[in-house]
């Protein structure tokens, strides 16, 4: 494991990335490199230290591209309940602030995203963010429904409960949330990580969700998605840090804010 992996600039889905590849060198258009925990982890603190950014302007553009990954695999057309529906489960970090961002931008592309954020830090980042959604008119549930409640009501939920920073063993109220996101059969769209994974081995009975919107790079764990839409977004690394990780991040279309692997 070297943290380099193959995807071929035509690939469409998971199982056509790989580690090690049997095609020649000639063939591969591109190699986007998978970060570990710790890679991930300074990356996202230089961002801040050295190039100058604050964390809710990367947050709003992290959120900005899980809801527009949400709209390529998930059209207003293509949804099979009556309302649009979507649950989003947000955590007590900044991925869960990627949800707050991502329910906002839902709103106004047309979903009815309904919020359940059962940690919410006391900052005024994350209290202005939630501020923002009640003046949306999102509504906030205070409990965690039942597997069947969640299938019968939603047409998709949106995982940002934990990113790059998850170690150890969940704790709880997100142990009780995670088993009953185990039992859904709707989609479930996870931002950054698969919550519960480990960032870099993944996890063999955890989450499966459809769809991985990774931010600024794919971690480790994402070669064990298995999903029907990977998503990169968070288009916003600066040339220096992309050479200095060697990143190699394809090149986004256009204007677009996501990227489809
Ligand atoms: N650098 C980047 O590229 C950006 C990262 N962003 C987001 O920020 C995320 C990382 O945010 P954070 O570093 O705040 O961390 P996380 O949001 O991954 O989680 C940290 C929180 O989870 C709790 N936690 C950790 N392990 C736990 C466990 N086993 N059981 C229960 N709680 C646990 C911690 O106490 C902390 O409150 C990324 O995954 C991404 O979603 C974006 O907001 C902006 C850009
Ligand atoms: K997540």
């Amino acid at each position: 494991q070297t943290g380099t992996c193959s995807v071929p600039a035509s690939s469409n889905g998971p199982t056509k990335t790989s580690c090690v590849s049997s095609r020649p060198a000639s063939t591969m258009a591109q190699t986007i490199k998978y970060l570990g925990q710790e890679e991930a982890q300074h990356i996202d603190e230089e961002l801040f230290t050295e190039y100058g950014f604050s964390v809710d302007q990367l947050m709003e553009l992290a959120g900005l591209s899980c809801a527009t990954a949400i709209t390529r695999g998930y059209p207003l057309t293509s949804l099979v309940k009556p309302r649009p529906s979507v649950l989003v489960v947000c955590g007590p970090g900044n991925n869960g602030g990627d949800g707050l961002v991502c329910a906002r931008h839902l709103k106004l592309f047309g979903y009815e995203p309904t919020i359940i954020y059962p940690k919410r830090p006391n900052k005024p980042l994350f209290q202005g963010l939630t501020t923002q959604c009640q003046k949306m008119e999102l509504s906030f549930l205070t409990e965690m429904p039942e597997a069947a409640v969640i299938d019968e009501a939603y047409n998709l939920v949106v995982d940002a409960i934990f990113g790059f920073s998850f170690k150890g063993a969940v704790r709880e109220p997100f142990g009780s949330i995670l088993e009953v996101l185990n039992k859904t059969t709707v989609p479930i769209a996870s931002v950054d990580i698969p919550s519960g994974w480990d960032v870099e081995r993944g996890s063999v009975d955890g989450l499966q969700p459809d769809m991985l919107i990774s931010l600024t790079a794919p971690k480790k764990s994402a070669l064990q998605f298995r999903g029907r839409y990977h998503f990169l977004g968070g288009r916003f690394v600066p040339p220096g840090l992309e050479r200095k990780y060697g990143l190699n991040l394809p090149q986004y279309p256009g204007t677009d804010c996501v990227l489809q692997l």
